[in-house]
């Protein structure tokens, strides 16, 4: 649901008048949208006060602002602040001499009538809205007056600040293993992200947020991200799928952003500097006059990032950069010409690298050095087609090494068919229903699943990206911390006009939907979220020229100049979307799609039939011969198993052995049980609990708008991502996940319980993996959930161990498992290093 509030009349005449109502963020609201501000000072300070939040210290200046952090006084939640400046002069004088070039229209093009800057601005909160992953950093409220001069954007605060990843000497300060677990935080975000239409455009280490304890990396900064509506449509297996308008352009793909050392070749290749080569043939060979014609540019894709990855990672484990230069130029040229090589070392560790080319060894006998060799090799192929995918490099070996059972892991964390890629279905608790354990919710779903295969769509044909641009390329100062500017070139493609028609459409929509059965409530939502959109935007894409703002003075001289701008990329869409991303289907926008049987509660992921325009295919899951198994009832609920196991008998647990205030509160219905454990029997192992734990975790996740470091949740999502999935360790193991210091002796029984995404040591010595997850999983839900576990687990006698959960594990925040410890070098605890500051 998205939220419009309202301020009171400022004190200091900086807003304009309205009710006072400032909302309050609720965990599974979608982003909320303000559009009346009151700006005033704290009395007695000369801190800032924005509605309802409190500016505490600045984190820093981007490009076009800075950010802040904030508290929320009406909820004491901590939260970093954007302020972008709606108009960027410089920006703009470059986009004015280019539009003089664009021929009139019958319709003024939306971004004729808007600030170049605020386009963008728009844009980065139209794809930060469609964001809820535990690896993304996550916007809570946009707050947008069209009175004043900047626009707040308030995301969730990583206060481990950004990934940190060499001292001063050029020297790593992270260790391999720590390096592992952040790529797979970001390997997982970034999955989510392709699968969501959106290629991020500067993956970098700058850009990589540690939450508060260092345990969970999260991906931000989307300021130069792009979304495709081919990529979106291809997951969705809906092409004609509303969309905003603003997000719809992709023109703006042929703007240069990025931050040079991190762009990929294709990005900056030669028929940038050297325009006079620049074609639209495909081949190189000599045509009818007999001159050579150089290659077609390949297209830009979301394999940009899969590059930066690349470089992300050398960076993280050598203190280094792969392809740098003295100028921008210089850079550009070694991305495309140099071979990267790599110091003796990697890591604060110290772990030898065997050089860039080594002997292969005997299978099982790889090193550390040769498998990251092999990972760098796929992830920095200069040709893009040739380059490891996303997929590809979640399956690597050097990834997945030191897991305990990668392929549950990868099982667990497959994006198909288990993430919600909607907005609707993000914002739906999946867990937190599960637990409600109602009757028609498992019938429902397990009948859905057993009735629909998972299918995959093909792509639609790739779309020609007409607009190119030339353009000059300024020197850059700074190495690789700043991302370039971005500068739209060309908008044509939005206007008044359409935004008129995508207005009438979704008021249509949600008029008929508001008479809609309960069952399409999660339908509603979505439109209602997108609708929302227009809260912000209205103003923007209807009214005149925007006025000037009244209240905020605008300060400094906007942002850094322009670096440059290359022709751009030929193609667009070529996205490749992993196999293991094209299995579902996730939102039915036609009534015909919709289940009949399913309950409103119901938010799950949705394999649809493919629509007549998309061909389909039916592929099994690469990573397992079950694809069925992707596709079985998900609400199937592991406590039941649990309780299978604990009392070693099938069939429904008594009233007795649930815990009282479970019931009350309804959150378990004996009578439902029977029917669930019917649903159950299919998930017979320990490894299938372990399986539903990991996924529970992500969806929980997806669903909370507070993903930060708070709360049992995201320790049993820190389980999956890294690798560890509900399985019991021994002390070693402990020592062998922990990116701090290995001699920690503060870990007590609970913290070590809390920690159960596999670390867990006591007071539960012998307790299979299904089990040691379930309550981890359940721990992560809340207090029903919680009761239920400890109702099912709590049994004395013969049984197997008794678990006290009667107190609530405390925040993991005290906890010094994990990246929480702090990591010294020397004399000196380095922040980021996964470790204290
Ligand atoms: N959600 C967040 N939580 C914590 N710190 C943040 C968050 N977002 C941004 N920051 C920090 O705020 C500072 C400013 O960020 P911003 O993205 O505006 O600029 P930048 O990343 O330094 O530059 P640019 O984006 O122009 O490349 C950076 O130090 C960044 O690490």
């Amino acid at each position: 649901m998205t939220t419009s509030t309202t301020a009171t009349p400022s004190q200091n005449g900086d807003s304009h008048s309205g009710p006072h109502i400032y909302h309050h963020h609720n965990p599974v609201d979608e982003v909320i949208v303000t559009e009346k501000l009151e700006v005033s000072r704290i009395r007695g300070s000369d801190r800032r006060m924005v509605n309802q939040y409190e500016f505490e210290k600045c984190l820093g200046k981007g490009q076009h602002g800075q950010v802040w952090v904030a508290r929320d006084t009406l909820t004491s939640q901590v939260v970093a602040i954007k302020m972008l400046k709606r108009k960027d002069k410089k920006a703009e004088k470059l986009s004015a001499l280019r539009k003089r070039n664009i021929p009139s229209q019958p319709h003024v093009p939306l971004v004729d009538k808007m600030s170049t800057t605020e386009m963008k601005i728009l844009k980065e909160i139209a794809i930060m809205k469609k964001l809820r992953h535990p690896h993304v950093v996550r916007l809570l409220e946009v707050m947008d007056d069209h009175l004043l001069k900047e626009i707040y954007l308030v995301m969730e605060y990583c206060a481990g600040g950004e990934i940190k990843w060499r001292t001063k000497n050029n020297e790593p300060i992270l260790r391999v293993s720590q390096t592992r677990r952040i790529i797979r935080d970001v390997i997982l975000g970034l999955e989510y992200l392709h699968f969501q239409g959106i290629i991020h455009r500067d993956i970098k280490p700058a850009n990589l947020f540690w939450s508060e304890d260092r345990r969970i990396v999260k991906i931000g900064d989307f300021g130069v991200s792009h979304f495709s509506q081919a990529q979106r449509a291809a997951v969705s297996g809906n092409e004609k799928e509303e969309e905003d308008p603003i997000l719809l352009d992709e023109s703006d793909l042929s703007r240069f952003a990025g931050t040079p050392m991190f762009l990929a070749p294709e990005v900056v290749a030669d028929t940038y500097s050297d325009p006079s080569t620049l074609s639209t043939s495909t081949s190189d060979t000599p045509n009818e006059s007999g001159k050579s014609t150089p290659k077609l540019r390949p297209p830009i894709t979301k394999a940009i990032d899969i590059w930066a990855l690349g470089v992300t990672i050398y960076c993280l484990l050598f203190g280094s950069l792969p392809f740098n230069g003295d100028s921008e130029f210089a850079i550009y040229r070694s991305i495309r010409e140099d071979d990267w090589d790599v110091p003796e070392t990697m890591g604060v560790d110290h772990i030898p690298t065997g050089g860039r080319h080594q002997a292969k060894p005997k299978k099982g006998r790889e090193t550390e050095g040769f498998l990251l060799m092999s990972l760098l090799e796929g992830l920095l192929q200069k040709d893009p087609s040739k380059r490891l995918t996303l997929d590809g490099a979640k399956k690597h070996p050097w990834i997945l090494k030191d897991m305990s059972h990668p392929d549950i892991w990868l099982r667990t964390t497959q994006m198909a068919g288990s993430i919600a890629a909607t907005d609707a279905e993000a914002s739906s608790a999946l867990s937190f229903v599960r637990f409600k354990w109602t009757l028609d919710l498992a019938r429902g779903i397990s009948g859905f699943f057993r009735s629909v295969r998972p299918q995959r769509s093909l792509r639609p044909a790739e779309k020609p990206e007409k607009s190119r641009a030339k353009g000059k390329e300024r020197q850059r100062d700074d190495l690789g911390t700043r991302s370039m500017p971005s500068v739209l070139t060309r908008q044509k493609s939005i206007t008044i006009g359409v935004h008129e028609r995508e207005k009438q459409k979704r008021r249509g929509v949600l008029r008929s939907s508001a008479n809609q059965s309960a069952q399409d409530v999660r339908q509603h939502r979505a439109h209602d979220n997108r609708a929302g959109w227009r809260h912000s935007s209205h103003h923007a894409k209807n009214s005149e020229p925007l006025p000037s703002g009244s209240g905020l003075r605008v300060e400094g001289s906007g942002p850094k100049p322009r670096r440059s701008s290359a022709p751009g990329p030929a193609n667009l869409d070529t996205l490749n979307i992993p196999s293991t991303s094209r299995i579902a289907s996730p939102r039915p926008t036609h009534a015909s799609s919709r289940q009949p049987n399913r309950s409103p509660h119901i938010t799950t992921p949705i394999i649809t039939t493919p629509s007549a325009t998309t061909p389909s295919i039916t592929t099994p899951s690469p990573l397992s011969s079950d694809t069925e198994d992707r596709g079985r009832n998900r609400f199937s609920l592991s406590a039941s198993a649990m309780y299978r196991w604990v009392t070693g008998r099938s069939g429904a647990p008594s009233p007795q052995e649930m815990s009282s205030s479970a019931l009350a509160s309804g959150a378990v219905s004996p009578a439902t049980a029977p029917s669930i454990i019917q649903d159950d029997r299919r998930l017979r192992t320990s490894r299938d609990l372990a399986l539903r734990r990991s996924e529970d975790a992500l969806h929980q996740a997806s669903s909370r708008k507070s993903s930060s470091s708070s709360g049992p949740l995201t320790l049993a999502m820190r389980a999956a991502s890294w690798g560890e999935v509900g399985v019991y360790r021994p002390s070693e193991d402990i020592q062998s996940i922990h990116s701090g210091e290995p001699n920690d002796e503060t870990l007590d029984d609970e913290t070590r319980f809390v920690g159960a995404g596999g670390y867990a040591q006591s007071p539960v010595p012998s307790l299979p993996s299904g089990v040691l997850s379930t309550v981890s999983s359940a721990a992560s839900i809340g207090q029903p959930a919680f009761n239920a576990a400890q109702a099912l687990l709590h049994r004395g006698g013969d049984g197997p161990p008794t678990i006290d959960l009667t107190s609530r594990p405390r925040s993991h925040a005290t906890s010094p498992l994990g990246m929480g410890a702090p990591c010294r070098i020397g004399r000196q605890t380095i922040k980021g290093a996964g470790g204290g500051s």
